[in-house]
């Protein structure tokens, strides 16, 4: 049986969306101007946030889940209990396959992803709803 990810408080549900909000506003979206804000909350209860960052060169642009994630990992962070992903778009954005796979390799099946819409309202899936069936790390041979 895979990990349960232990619950979110409201109050740490609070500043997770206050924070993905704030982080659109550090997005680098001069060619998309889709502003998309995210903030992790580690299992040691750190926030930790992205904002997606494009390039003239287009496909090379990042997502901010990916950009939240990476920075995460890179500070050694490898537990998390939930993530915000916070549009302007009214209903609100989801993580695109790309990230949804690059998330996987870090949460368990019930991790929860909140979907904040442009005007604070919210949705929140599972990983498991969001990439059903997928594919991880023990699926590769030891
Ligand atoms: O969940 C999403 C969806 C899109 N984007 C970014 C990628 C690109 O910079 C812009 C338009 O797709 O929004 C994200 O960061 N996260
Ligand atoms: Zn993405």
């Amino acid at each position: 049986m895979p990990p349960i990810t232990s619950p979110v408080t409201a109050q740490e549900l609070e500043i997770l969306s206050v924070k993905a909000i704030e982080a659109k506003s550090q997005a680098y979206c001069p060619y998309s101007k889709f502003r998309v804000g995210a903030c992790i909350l580690t299992e040691s209860g750190e926030f930790v946030v992205g904002a997606n960052v494009e390039n003239a060169a287009y496909p090379v642009g990042t997502c901010a889940e990916r950009v939240a994630f990476g920075t995460a990992v890179v500070a050694g962070h490898k537990k998390f209990k939930a993530l915000a992903v916070a549009t302007d778009i009214k209903p609100a954005a989801s993580p695109c396959g790309m990230c949804r796979q690059f998330i996987r390799e870090f949460t368990s099946p019930s991790f929860p992803v909140y979907m904040y819409d442009g005007e604070g309202g919210y949705k929140v899936m599972t990983m498991d709803e969001l990439l059903p069936d997928s594919f991880g790390p023990d699926h590769l041979p030891k």
